[in-house]
């Protein structure tokens, strides 16, 4: 296969050998009127993030269900799972309910939640949406997670493994301005320049991204298609049902 077509996933290795310090280096990013995100590029090390990538391919109940966008039903384009806690009220989005698995069915799911909520003291999280990315065709486009049942201002944890993809941030516009930001793609305004309104992350395996304040009220997110990328990504999403 000759290099131009080789298929693209850089997987770029967190050292096997960190601990404390390291694994909780974070960078704030203010994206302004209350919203922030904060991203630990090693949250986990190398070896435990593909322990629990192999995990989590293999004993999670992966389903592609079927959902409605714009008033269309589609497949979803990725593969999804929920896990949530006992008594908590049912999650729906897009016209979906996943069914809610319970955290002890997946002991490695427990205790890594331990895990995400020592490295952000005073957090608390009781469910945990999984996606799979079984190549660059599988995405998720552009959304917030602002369902009621997380409250005005959520906070989202996010955990990769495998794969590195692009992960956007957009401003939504705002109701007085005549916004056409929207007409070019993302990839193209984030390359061109500083756009404040849009940010974009690589995502790497072991990685922890966490949204707060406003930003699932102001901003929308999401994980373009990649047409060279043909490697397994899979990203955990922490929330507080409320
Ligand atoms: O895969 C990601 O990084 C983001 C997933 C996401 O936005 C979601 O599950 O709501
Ligand atoms: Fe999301």
């Amino acid at each position: 296969m000759s290099p131009r077509h080789k298929p693209l996933c850089i997987i770029q290795e967190n050292p096997p050998d960190f601990e404390g310090d390291a694994a909780t280096k974070q960078t704030r990013f203010d994206l302004g009127n209350g919203s922030e995100v904060i991203y630990m590029p090693r949250f986990l090390s190398s070896s435990k993030s593909w322990q629990l990538f192999n995990y989590l391919d293999t004993h999670i109940p992966w389903t592609r269900p079927n959902i409605r966008v714009f008033g269309r039903s589609c497949v979803q384009p990725r593969d999804t799972c929920y896990v949530a806690s006992k008594g908590l009220p049912d999650l729906v989005y897009s016209g979906y309910q996943p069914h809610a698995y319970s955290w002890e069915e997946f002991p490695p799911l427990e205790e890594l939640l331990e895990l995400v909520h020592k490295a952000l003291p005073g957090s608390r999280f009781n469910s945990l949406l999984l996606n799979r990315y079984k190549g660059g065709n599988d995405y998720v486009g552009w959304h917030s997670d602002d369902e009621k049942l997380y409250g005005s201002t959520p906070k989202i944890a996010s955990v990769s493994f495998g794969c590195e993809r692009e992960f956007f941030l957009k401003k939504k516009p705002s109701k007085k301005s005549q916004d056409r930001s929207g007409v070019e793609p993302a990839s193209k305004r984030a390359r061109k320049s500083s756009d404040p309104d849009l940010r974009s992350f690589v995502l790497k395996h072991g990685s922890m991204l966490v949204m707060r304040g406003y930003t699932q009220r102001d901003w929308v997110h999401s994980v373009p298609k990649r047409a060279k990328v043909d490697a397994v990504r899979i990203n955990l999403t922490f929330r507080l049902v409320l």
